[in-house]
């Protein structure tokens, strides 16, 4: 003790360099502790950005589209990035005239063989809602289908066959292309068909046990952009990349542009025809309200220099395959102002499923850590059947949807947000003369109106909320027609504010 000093420092002794030390050796003993040195700065460097990706990660707000297939996630998702993501969304815009293309071919060749089946005299199609209704519901069809043209179930006279035969004629090609454009669109391209019986579950969520899934298994399987299909790649089959770029080759694009352009005049004239309107509606051939928003809009559509508008992209359906994850940076001039100043909330991530019951295996993964649902429930679907299982009343299956949603515990500090979504789909409906009573017994005497109706169901979705709900909780309800981009962009900043304010609030940030 007595030897040392009062600067005496353990370090010093340790760290000094080794007594009787050459040159070279000194040098080495530099080269090596720079090294270390490096490679020590570089995992501070690696834990720092770890640490800043992760406090990152927890000011994004994730919020959950859910919803039966057709309900309008899409829609809604498009209506987000429309006003709040600009400039992906001008970007994006033009690629999405294939599909535009498609919603429209497929609409012509669904009506081509529908009038085919009825000059071939083939018996009407069975309409499983018809179950449903009474006497009344059916006269009700059959006479606006002879007001409409006379059209009566033997086969159209030979002249008005030879019309029909010939427009078929001309029409041909379009067959060509409508192989050729869902070639590129991939297999969102395709209307969900009945599924088999052990895929039919409602709620495959909500199984008790429930299913372990491998959320990395699921993003690499099932996670697609609309990016994805709009170029025409694949990424569940990385194989097909050479056929990809030929098939979603400018070449492809421009000929189905060319062919939509030369049918243009006989689309109209199939479209416009009064007697294939009745066959249509004889034979119950439902054609999709996108659809004849193409339809009727023809001129436009069909030209060479056609360019989609924001309301055509937001009308075109591509089914969603799996989940699809998009991203929404908000600027922050445009947020509200109690939230200025904080970083929770500027990017969101909006999860996009797909709903047919085939499918809804793949939500559960994406169930954790979720900030906001956003609950599409089709209004006017109250006399309409699953695609994917016939038996199946739509808005029935609405309503069990939304009550293992509500039950869910993973998402019991979700705020709850509802779309009573269709909304001008149900006026249209009712206005048509179909009674919501007979479809839904318990609606009672309640006047046929939409209000009326609105109201009823949205009561319903509120007691379920209320009763189904692990701890209690507001929900949100909005009634929405999310194709008219106008009021919905209303309803969304309505939306986005109150779900910031709400998790700011529990963040005791506000
Ligand atoms: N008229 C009208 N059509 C709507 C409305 N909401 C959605 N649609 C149409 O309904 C169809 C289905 O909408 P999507 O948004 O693709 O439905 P989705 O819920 O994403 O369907 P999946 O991807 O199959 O689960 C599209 O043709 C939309 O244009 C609405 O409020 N009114
Ligand atoms: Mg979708």
């Amino acid at each position: 003790m007595g030897g040392r000093n009062n600067d005496y420092d353990p370090f010093t002794l340790v760290l000094a360099p080794p007594p009787g030390e050459t040159a070279e050796e000194k040098a080495a003993r530099e080269t090596k502790e720079a090294d270390a040195k490096r490679v020590s700065d570089a995992i501070d460097d690696s834990i720092r950005r770890d640490r800043a990706a992760l406090k990152k990660q927890k000011t994004v707000l994730r919020v959950l589209l859910l919803g039966q297939a057709e309900s309008g996630k899409s829609t809604t998702l498009k209506n987000f990035r429309l006003k709040y993501a600009r400039s992906q969304w001008l970007q994006e815009r033009a690629s999405w005239r294939g599909v535009i293309q498609l919603n429209l071919v497929r609409s012509v060749m669904t009506i081509l063989d529908a009038v085919q089946a009825e000059i071939n005299g083939d018996p009407l199609p069975i309409n499983p809602a018809d179950a449903d209704r009474d006497d009344d519901t059916i006269s009700v069809s059959t006479h606006q289908a002879t007001d409409n043209g006379g059209m009566t179930s033997s086969p159209p006279t030979t002249t008005r066959s030879d019309k029909y035969r010939l427009l078929n004629l001309r029409l041909s090609p379009l067959r060509r292309v409508y192989a050729s454009l869902k070639r590129r669109l991939g297999a969102a391209s395709d209307e969900v068909r009945e599924g088999v019986p052990e895929t039919m579950v409602a709620t495959p969520f909500d199984l008790n046990p429930v299913p372990v899934l491998n959320k990395r298994r699921i993003n690499e399987d099932y996670v697609r952009n609309w990016f994805d299909a709009l170029s025409g790649s694949q990424p569940s089959s990385p194989t097909s990349s050479s056929a990809r770029s030929h098939l979603s080759s400018p070449q492809d694009a421009d000929e189905a542009t060319d062919v939509i352009a030369g049918c243009k005049d006989d689309i109209a004239a199939l479209w416009h025809d009064p007697e294939v309107q009745a066959v249509l509606a004889r034979r119950g051939v439902k054609v999709q309200d996108h659809a004849s928003y193409f339809l009727n809009d023809i001129d436009r559509i069909a030209s060479r220099t056609y360019e989609p508008s924001d309301d055509d992209v937001v009308r075109a359906r591509l089914r969603t395959v799996g989940v699809q994850e998009h991203r929404i940076q908000f600027e922050q001039r445009a947020m509200p102002s109690f939230s200025i100043g904080h970083e929770f909330g500027r990017e969101w991530a909006i999860y996009d499923v797909g709903g047919a019951r085939t499918v809804r295996q793949a939500w559960l993964p994406y169930f954790d850590n979720v900030n906001a649902i956003i609950f599409l429930a089709p209004v006017s679907c109250f006399d309409e059947r699953l695609d994917e299982d016939t038996s199946i009343n739509r808005l029935e299956d609405s309503f069990i949807l939304w009550r293992a949603v509500v039950s869910t515990k993973l998402l019991q500090k979700a705020t709850m947000i509802v779309f009573l979504n269709k909304c001008d789909l149900l006026k249209r409906k009712l206005r048509s003369g179909v009674q919501v009573r007979k479809h839904l017994p318990s609606f009672g005497d309640r006047p046929n109106d939409a209000a009326t109706v609105v109201k009823y169901l949205r009561d319903k979705f509120k007691d379920t909320l209320k009763q189904y709900s692990p701890e209690p909780r507001i929900g949100y309800l909005y009634p929405t027609s999310v194709t008219d981009t106008k009021a919905t962009s209303t309803t969304l900043k309505t939306v986005r504010d109150g779900i910031l304010r709400e998790h700011l609030k529990n963040a005791d940030l506000v």
